[in-house]
């Protein structure tokens, strides 16, 4: 290996390093596994690229019945043969985009989410490998890109859109263009998957974003736990009434 080869993979490991430290600060385990809703999982996939964290995103086939052309991570619903969330968005991203299970670390999972069909959505972040090449299944998947996790606490071009949930729940969502040098091409990014996309690069950065975020950054543990407690509390009493 040439001494600049060695440089950049001594880079890329102190990089990855530093983020799986804080990453594993953040890690929820099965603490919200019990929760009585339908389960999905994503992969955020991390990788570096000339020094810096990058997210790899797709773009949902016109196909599907649900999202069709939104932006969103690998990943998709529990099925039976899965032991936790870590083995459903392995599973995915492996049927969605061709990335094998064994060529992804593993680091944590973050606070879930909720989707508009109440699925409690959790994110499990990994790192890859950069030389990763995708293979989209066309059925599932149009697209796949990659954004610096930066843009994600300091966009070029950002709106907040507001939104109110089946349960009632109203709130705001984060919505991103993102210019990809790479295909030549705008991706819009907003809603559940913008969420994770901005809280990993909190978590990551522990910096300011230069947008509102709905979380006290100097308690973002916490902070984020609330935040969640408290939409799965709108949808458990709107699904309790509805019985
Ligand atoms: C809060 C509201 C918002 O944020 S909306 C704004 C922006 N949108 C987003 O952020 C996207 C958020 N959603 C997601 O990330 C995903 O929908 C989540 C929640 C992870 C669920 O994953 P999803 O991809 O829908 O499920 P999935 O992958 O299990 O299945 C998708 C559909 O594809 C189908 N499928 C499966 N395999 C095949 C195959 N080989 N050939 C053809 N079709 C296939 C599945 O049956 C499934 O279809 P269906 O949705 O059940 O109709
Ligand atoms: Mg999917």
């Amino acid at each position: 290996m040439a001494a600049e080869e060695r440089e950049e993979e001594m880079e890329r490991k102190s990089v990855r390093e530093k983020a799986r430290l804080r990453l594993r600060e953040f890690d929820v385990g099965d603490r919200f596994s019990h929760l009585p809703l339908p389960k999905a999982s994503v992969l955020l996939p991390l990788m570096v690229r000339a020094g810096k964290l990058h997210l790899l995103l797709t773009v949902r086939s016109m196909q599907l019945r649900r999202s069709p052309g939104e932006v969103c991570f690998p990943g998709g619903k529990s099925e039976a043969i899965d032991k936790d969330e870590i083995d459903t968005a392995l599973r995915e991203a492996k049927e969605e985009v061709g990335l094998q299970p064994e060529n992804v670390e593993v680091i944590c999972r973050l606070v879930p989410g909720i989707d508009k069909m109440n699925y409690l959505v959790t994110p499990v972040v990994g790192f890859i490998e950069d030389t990763f090449q995708p293979i989209p299944n066309p059925d599932e998947v149009s697209n796949v890109f990659v954004v610096p996790l930066e843009y994600f606490v300091k966009p070029l071009n950002y709106q907040t859109v507001p939104y109110k949930t089946s349960s009632g729940y109203q709130g705001r969502m984060h919505s991103f263009t993102y210019d990809d040098p790479e295909h030549k091409m705008s991706f819009r990014i907003w809603g559940l998957t913008a969420h994770f996309a901005v809280f990993l690069a909190l978590v990551i950065f522990r910096k300011r974003p230069t947008f509102e975020v709905g979380y006290d950054l100097d308690n973002l543990i916490s902070s984020s736990e609330n935040h969640f407690m408290h939409l799965y509390a709108s949808v458990y009493e709107r699904k309790k009434s509805n019985i």
